[in-house]
């Protein structure tokens, strides 16, 4: 299975991003993340970048540009479970409203300093190495 999946590194004007994290039921669950979701069939990444974010933090988008697009395949113990990602990531400086967890996850505001504490899905080493030389 491939799936391809919009994410947002949503950068505010002290230089911190924005980080959420995932639920223990979910793929990768209990690690954190960069808000996002899957692209729906009829759908560009960036339209599902603006559906998620609004879906997932209350925030509408009103700019973002590519940042990477990284593909990573998961493979776990049951083969049936394994699966390829997609993350299309943009950068994201630009929105109107104040995010907010709204599906009840945590998020939090973090500054390249501090993100190594936390632990994220092994495909976006990429993505933070990218943000911490922003
Ligand atoms: N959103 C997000 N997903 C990531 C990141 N890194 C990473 O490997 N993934 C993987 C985990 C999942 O397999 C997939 C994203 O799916 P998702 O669970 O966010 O999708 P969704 O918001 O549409 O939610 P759902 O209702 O299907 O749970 O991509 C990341 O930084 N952000
Ligand atoms: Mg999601």
């Amino acid at each position: 299975m491939i799936i391809r999946v919009a994410v947002a590194a949503i950068i505010n004007q002290d230089k911190e991003v924005l980080i959420a994290k995932r639920s223990k039921d979910q793929h990768q669950g209990n690690k954190w993340e960069f808000p996002g979701g899957k692209v729906e069939a009829n759908e560009t990444s960036q339209e599902a970048l603006h559906r998620e974010i609004m879906e997932e933090l209350g925030i509408d988008i009103q700019s973002s540009s590519e940042m990477t697009s990284i593909t990573h395949e998961y493979i776990e113990e049951n083969p049936d479970n394994s699966k390829t990602v997609i993350l299309d990531v943009f950068d994201v400086r630009d929105w109107r409203g104040e995010p907010k967890g709204v599906e009840g996850q945590p998020i939090r505001w973090v500054t390249v300093s501090e993100i190594d504490d936390y632990e994220f899905p092994i495909a976006n080493v990429e993505i933070v190495n990218i943000i911490k030389h922003l």
